[in-house]
């Protein structure tokens, strides 16, 4: 008889919708996270058909009422906050913070400046958001992308100034802002360090991924630091992302990579990249065109693999 071919389950899939959001299980945190990767996902690809094909509308509005029914994003937020106690032992904050001190980025700031502390160095970004302008020993200017909790980095408020942002902010203090949508220019090398921590695996589409990666660089200064963490399987087990791809990706976008910290077997794989000095890149990983392989799916590997990719 032949064998049974078992169902593939990629990343960001599961088969059913969970009776209940309110759960705490950490088995059924990860099944609405799961089923809600794969409901975002369909809703980027019907938003983008619709306007060419309208007949779109009713799949679109079915899938929407699935998110809805999940409990839209403040339940996947409340999950992800369990997944995230439960899966990694406390939050991805810890190995940011642990690779930076290893560097001597604590050291490097001179006092503790408070938010208000410097007149003539601070600048308004929204009635209750306040930045401090870029100066070299002043605080480091963190932005905290896919912020679940406001005080994630409260415990380094002597050498880094958080900014925690958020699609769905759940505090006054957590900005309420999409990254992908931020004002290009006025963040460009604003920050000393980004945090991508499980975004990326949000995102829905390749391109907006590749979008954000690119925007990372762009609103970083020169040798800032971008931390992003992702599910293993992301880059261990997708058909059309690798380490090397990883790599590649990361380096023509003009980063380097300085950590790099999974174990066999293990959920999550955090990376620390650091922008490349513009002078210090070499001319051919500039962004110029961007390689026609780093902008379409390729196929890396056969098999019962999952669909993750990052393309420019
Ligand atoms: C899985 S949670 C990760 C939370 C936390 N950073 C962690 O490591 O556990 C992903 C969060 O990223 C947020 N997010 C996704 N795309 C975003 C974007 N374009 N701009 C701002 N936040 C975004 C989502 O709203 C969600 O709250």
């Amino acid at each position: 008889m032949p064998k049974a071919r078992k169902r593939k389950v990629p990343i960001t899939t599961s088969s059913d919708v969970p009776s209940s959001t309110s759960s705490s299980k950490p088995e059924s945190s990860r099944l609405v996270i799961r089923q809600f990767h794969v409901l975002l996902k369909q809703q980027a690809q019907l938003q983008r058909l619709l306007p060419s094909d309208p007949s779109k509308r009713k799949e679109l509005e079915d899938v929407e009422r699935k998110i809805e029914e999940l409990g839209g994003l403040e339940s996947y937020q409340r999950m992800s906050a369990i997944g995230q106690g439960n899966d990694r032992g406390g939050g991805s904050e810890k190995v940011f913070i642990g690779w930076l001190k290893e560097r001597g980025v604590h050291e490097r700031v001179v006092g503790s400046r408070t938010e208000h502390g410097d007149s003539g160095k601070l600048k308004d970004v929204s009635e209750h958001f306040v930045v401090p302008v870029n100066t070299s020993n002043s605080k480091k200017r963190l932005l905290e992308v896919g912020a679940l909790k406001p005080d994630n980095y409260s415990s380094c408020s002597a050498w880094i100034h958080n900014t925690p942002m958020d699609l769905n902010s759940r505090h006054p203090t957590i900005l309420e802002q999409d990254f992908l949508l931020l004002d290009e220019e006025e963040n460009q090398g604003k920050w000393d360090l980004i945090s991508l921590s499980l975004v990326l695996n949000f995102v829905p589409e390749a391109v907006d991924r590749g979008r954000m990666l690119n925007l990372a660089h762009k609103f970083l200064r020169t040798e800032g630091y971008l931390f992003v963490a992702l599910p293993l399987p992301c880059l261990s087990n997708s058909r059309y992302l690798d380490f090397e791809k990883m790599h590649e990706i990361m380096t023509y976008l003009g980063f380097q990579e300085i950590q790099q910290k999974w174990k066999k077997g293990g959920k999550m794989v955090y990376f620390l990249y650091q922008k490349v000095e513009q002078g210090k890149t070499p001319p051919t990983t500039r962004k110029q065109v961007v390689p026609l392989h780093l902008t379409k799916k390729a196929i890396l590997r056969q098999g019962n693999r999952n669909n993750f990719a990052i393309l420019l």
